[in-house]
């Protein structure tokens, strides 16, 4: 059981102007619960502007709510004690789009864990503290001896980040919410992390909220969709039903916009099927169009449509592979590689 974070019909409204006469709706009469009995992955999917980040700050505590209530285990945020206040911010960890902005150019990467490992009393010495580093680096894939010691400039933005999940896994959270973890690194490491993500959920029991603009990562790896538009909550249910099965005629619109690799195939509309496996989809919609076991399980496959059709696209699926960086150069030899072998 981990903890959990409800919002109860919360508004968020800025002031902002002369005299504090402009009024913007941020957040409306939003409700949502994470964590408890079976922490699942949540995705928040919303376009520039819909409130994404007003929520992340609200249930990070560090947005109060105008109405409405954030409850954090049962207990309403706003009365937490400064003790109860420290043991959430330990439970309950972030992770942000840009890894480079989180970091001070004049420490080494490693400064940003040791801290807070020693604020929080995990660690009782320096010695200690970067023992548990060098475990959470081997979780998220980073050779230790090559990561710690190096400053932020040394290394790529892929590495960076999975020092942030490196990070908040040492402080080891029951919630984490990740705030479009993967709109800054290029397709093929977008997979790794996100597949990284899911592995916590399901080896670790940690609740995610994923936060994106990203309907189709946000299918691949979560069970709830949460739709957010104009600071409303569209329209929310599992993964399968919002995909396949969308109520709202916005969620209908954003499923429509996802552009196929193959731009005569739709992507997943029309059909008809209601099987809740992904069957309807075309093959060349693969990569966007299968949730994270049944990607990993088709790419190893080496679908050849699928590569034939739009290689960086197909790039996403090469999930077994722990690519520290990945070229154009690579993704087209990849993609050569892969119509070789669909020639064959
Ligand atoms: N401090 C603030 N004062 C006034 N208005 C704000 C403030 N913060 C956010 N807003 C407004 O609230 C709305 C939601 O903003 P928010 O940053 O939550 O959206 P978002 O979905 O995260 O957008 P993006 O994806 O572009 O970051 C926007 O119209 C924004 O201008």
């Amino acid at each position: 059981m981990t903890s959990t974070i409800e919002a109860r019909n919360v508004d968020v409204v800025f002031s902002s102007g002369l005299g504090g006469r402009v009024r913007k709706t941020a957040l409306q009469d939003l409700s949502l619960t994470v964590g408890g009995e079976s922490p699942s992955i949540t995705a928040v999917v919303g376009e520039s502007g819909s409130g994404k980040t007003t929520l992340t700050r609200l249930l990070l505590g560090f947005q109060p709510a105008t109405s409405g209530e954030v409850m954090y285990n049962c207990r309403a945020m706003s009365s937490l004690s400064p003790n109860e206040v420290k043991a959430f911010r330990r439970d309950v960890q972030a992770i942000f789009q840009d890894p480079f902005e989180v970091f001070n150019p004049f420490y080494r990467v490693e400064h940003p864990l040791v801290t807070p490992l020693r604020t929080f009393g995990l660690a009782q010495s320096k010695a200690e503290a970067i023992h548990l580093i060098e475990q959470a680096m081997e979780t998220v894939g980073l050779r230790p001896q090559e990561t710690i010691g190096k400053h932020p400039h040394q290394l790529s933005g892929g590495q960076r980040q999975r020092i942030m999940i490196a990070r908040a896994l040492a402080l080891r959270p029951s919630v984490i919410i990740a705030d479009e973890p993967v709109s800054m690194v290029d397709a093929s490491l977008r997979s790794t992390i996100l597949e990284l993500l899911w592995k916590l959920n399901r080896e670790q029991g940690i609740a995610l909220i994923y936060v994106t603009h990203d309907l189709t990562t946000a299918y691949q790896v979560a069970e709830t969709i949460l739709v957010l538009y104009g600071g409303q909550v569209m329209e929310i249910g599992s993964a399968e039903d919002v995909i396949h099965r969308p109520r709202h005629p916005y969620t209908r619109a954003l499923i429509e916009a996802v552009p196929s690799p193959d731009p005569d195939i739709p992507w997943n509309l029309g059909d008809g099927s209601d099987t809740g496996e992904v069957s309807n989809m075309p093959d060349q919609g693969c990569a966007f169009a299968t949730r994270c076991p049944h990607v990993m399980e088709k790419c190893r496959a080496q679908r050849p449509p699928l590569f034939d059709t739009d290689p960086l696209r197909a790039s996403a699926c090469w999930m077994d592979e722990r690519t520290e960086t990945t070229t154009a150069a690579e993704i087209q030899r990849r993609a050569a590689t892969a119509r070789t072998v669909a020639a064959e």
